[in-house]
């Protein structure tokens, strides 16, 4: 396995882990890699975990001995100064309570590497954080292209770190710089989150394309995507041009064309009537992208063919298929 190496050589960090899956057990061999103390957090019940307290692998990695792993969210979150937190999205905010509860987060940066919007309100996962654990907390969010298959061979790639305070911006992206992952620093927080956690929706559509030997009109779901985003970004208040960064098109080709994501494979699977069993976080982001056009009175004719899919609807070819075949108008 490839052994990354840090950039900027400043201090080394104890860093709290909470999430036990696909991409935490990634973040947690990454950053003990830098040569920082990692502690990982699953739930005991989890299957995950379990395994990974038995054998230190999962599917894609081995973690080192020097990670520690615990099923007391207690000491996890006593450990880490900095708490990176890689669940599924539509969990933070029962996460957030109970780390409310157990008090003892002052002073600590959180970093939230996930992608998603909540369901019902269309919130964003560093608002609900703020939320659940109160606007004094420093909360910075991690995303961009990046599957941990790749990684661990030591394929490089360049993500984004977004806040909406530049100073904790700039600790997480020097503190986490290395040879395998170049970080930018991130300026419109809103686009950020939205544009990371609606490319899992048009990911699924790549995939659907894929399934009906559509492939072809990817080219197309990549212009009238970005478009899209774009104008629901603005309507928002954000940068309508954060979703041609990393955040959004940059992560295209991860998740649009890559083999290994879970959305892409999602769409793909459901348009020939089989069922993908991993994470597809854009199957629960579009129900929220569908709440955010309404609030903002907003089109969005990729989310909504997705969602119409996704929800039964008989024809899936012709859902498709309308997106490219609309009257002609100016790009
Ligand atoms: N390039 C990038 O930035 C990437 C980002 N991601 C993002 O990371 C996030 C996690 O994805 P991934 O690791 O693939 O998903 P996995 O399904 O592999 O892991 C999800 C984890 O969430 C945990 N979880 C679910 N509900 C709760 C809860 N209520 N409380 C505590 N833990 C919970 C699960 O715990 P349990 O084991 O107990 O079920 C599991 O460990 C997603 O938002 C995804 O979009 C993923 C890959 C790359
Ligand atoms: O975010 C990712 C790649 O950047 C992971 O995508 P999937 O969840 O679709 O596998």
């Amino acid at each position: 396995m490839f052994t990354p190496s840090f950039l900027n050589g400043v201090e080394y960090l104890k860093i709290s882990v909470l999430g036990c899956g696909r991409w935490a057990a990634f973040l947690a061999w990454y950053t003990e890699s830098l040569g920082n103390q990692v502690m990982v957090w699953g739930r005991e019940t989890s299957k995950r975990y379990q395994r990974l307290q038995d054998t230190r692998k999962n599917d894609f990695l081995m973690l080192p001995k020097q990670v520690s792993l615990s099923h007391s969210l207690d000491e996890t979150i006593s450990f880490g100064e900095i708490v990176i937190i890689s669940i599924s999205s539509q969990s933070l905010r029962s996460l957030g309570k109970q780390l409310h509860a157990l008090g003892n987060i002052e002073n600590k940066t959180f970093v939230l590497c996930m992608k998603g919007l909540e369901i019902g309100t269309g919130e964003r996962l560093s608002r609900i954080l703020l939320e659940e654990l109160g606007a004094g907390i420093k909360v910075a969010v991690w995303v961009g292209p990046g599957h941990v298959q790749d990684f661990i061979k030591g394929i490089p790639n360049c993500m984004v770190i977004g806040s909406d305070d530049i100073a904790v911006t700039r600790q997480i992206v020097d503190e986490f710089s290395s040879n395998l992952i170049r970080f930018y620093y991130g300026t419109d927080l809103l686009g950020i989150e939205i544009g990371a956690a609606a490319k899992n929706v048009v990911g699924i559509a790549a995939g659907m394309l894929d399934g009906l030997q559509y492939t072809s009109l990817k080219g197309a779901l990549m212009a009238r995507g970005t478009k899209e985003l774009s104008n629901l970004i603005e309507a928002m208040g954000g940068d309508p041009m954060t979703v041609y960064g990393l955040s959004h098109l940059g992560d295209y080709e991860a998740t649009l064309f890559s083999l290994h994501s879970n959305n892409r494979r999602f769409g793909e699977d459901f348009v020939r009537g089989e069922v993908s069993d991993t994470l597809a976080e854009g199957v629960y982001t579009v129900e929220a992208l569908m709440d955010l056009a309404r609030i903002y009175k907003i089109e969005l004719p990729i989310c909504q063919a997705v969602y119409n899919i996704i929800k039964g609807s008989q024809d899936i070819k012709g859902e498709l298929l309308s997106l490219f075949l609309r009257p002609v108008k100016a790009e």
